[in-house]
């Protein structure tokens, strides 16, 4: 199925997994590895923001996870490193049966296609982009990033996944509409990125080497941008970020060794500015909850907090990075920062973490896992 490099070894298929910021790319991975019923998956994480929130979400579950950290890796200038990690894990001992590369939320998929395609990694061969869409932010995701309808057609899997916070009708009408935007490419909806792991393996997803249909061309994908005459967008000289998603976003990361204050933390988190589209990270509330620190998810107005045990002897930190278009990075982490430290002594109380349980999902609501 995943053809044979020139050595006549077999070549392992690298799967691009992309969806816009906070649709659900590592609950889906995480949900691969816990599912993967005896498969080899290797995974390259590539976060954007200096703290490497996914590579920890995904981390422990095969020993080949890698992390691309602080940058996109759809502008890696160097794509030498990818190739590095890819030789890595096509060594024969690893025994990998694939490799799926979690982009960040703000990449650009025909960047990272083109780079499987046109990069020296022999032991690999691409193995199709599946697209992850939120079904709850879909309408107004696509207002403001029209760009999204040009990624989904690249697609060779679409997951419609967040169906549980939608309506039956909403549903269907977002499957009329990626059917339109993506015509003959499978779509599978899904809650919490449950889908049969089997489908990364399936020929839609991951082409025999001699069956090229859907296998896009580096002029496809240089066309598909729609510029054909302007120079290419990495081409010395340019502007590399040019007309890329990421380049209207910022991203701030901030960190803490002292906990954050339930209170004051609810009180940001209520007041974020429309433009902070991500907020996503680890929280320590100190004394409000010592044995747990709190993953923090907020995906334009929707929020989440899953407490999960501290491990043995681990550092007690609060990591977050912020992601969003037109925010005061500066002002955010000055907000943060005035987060630390204990409650005012009229502040401290039981009731103080309230705020923050009140986000917490119960059982019913989905897996208790980022
Ligand atoms: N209700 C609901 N929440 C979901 C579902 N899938 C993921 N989530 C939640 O959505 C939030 C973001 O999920 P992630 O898997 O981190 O999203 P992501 O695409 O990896 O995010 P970025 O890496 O920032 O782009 C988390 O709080 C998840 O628990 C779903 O199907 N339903």
């Amino acid at each position: 199925m995943s053809g044979t490099d020139p050595a006549g070894g077999r070549r392992i298929p690298v799967v691009v997994l992309t969806g816009f910021l906070g649709s659900g790319k590592t609950t889906l991975l995480n949900h691969l590895l816990r599912n993967r019923a005896g498969r080899r998956i290797a995974v390259i994480v590539n976060d954007f923001g200096a703290i490497e929130i996914d590579a920890m979400t995904v981390a422990g579950q095969v020993g080949s996870t890698v992390s691309f950290g602080n940058g996109c890796l759809c502008c890696a200038v160097d794509a030498s490193e990818l190739d590095g990690y890819l030789e890595r894990l096509t060594r024969p001992d690893a025994r990998i049966e694939i490799i799926v590369i979690e982009a960040s939320g703000l990449a650009e998929p025909q960047e990272l296609v083109r780079m499987i395609l046109t990069g020296d990694h022999p032991g690999t061969v691409y193995g199709g982009l599946v697209q992850v869409v939120d079904a709850a932010e879909f309408d107004a995701t696509r207002t403001r990033h029209p760009e999204i309808d040009r990624h989904l057609a690249l697609a060779d899997l679409v997951v419609l996944n967040k169906t549980d916070r939608v309506a039956e009708a909403d549903r269907l009408r977002v499957r009329a509409s990626l059917a339109e935007l993506s015509p003959g490419t499978p779509l599978i909806s899904s809650s919490y990125g449950r889908i049969d792991p089997e489908l990364l393996f399936e020929p839609a997803v991951a082409p025999p080497e001699d069956e090229k249909a859907r296998q896009l061309t580096f002029e496809d994908l240089y066309a598909d941008e729609g510029h054909p005459d302007e120079p290419h967008p990495h081409a010395a000289g340019t502007d590399a970020h040019h007309g890329h998603l990421h380049a209207a976003y910022d991203t701030v990361s901030f960190t803490a060794t002292a906990p954050l204050d339930p209170r004051r933390l609810m009180r940001f988190l209520d007041s974020r500015p429309e433009g902070l589209y991500r907020v996503k990270g680890f929280v320590d509330f100190g004394d409000g909850d010592p044995a747990n620190r709190y993953a923090l998810h907020a995906v334009g107005r929707f929020l989440r907090f899953h407490p999960e045990p501290w491990g043995p002897g681990e550092e007690r930190l609060t990591q977050l990075v912020l992601i969003g278009a037109g925010i005061d990075g500066d002002r955010l982490l000055k907000e943060l920062a005035a987060c630390e430290g204990p409650a005012a002594r009229d502040e401290a109380d039981d009731r103080a973490m309230w705020g923050v349980l009140r986000y917490v999902p119960s059982e019913e609501d989905g897996p208790n896992a980022p």
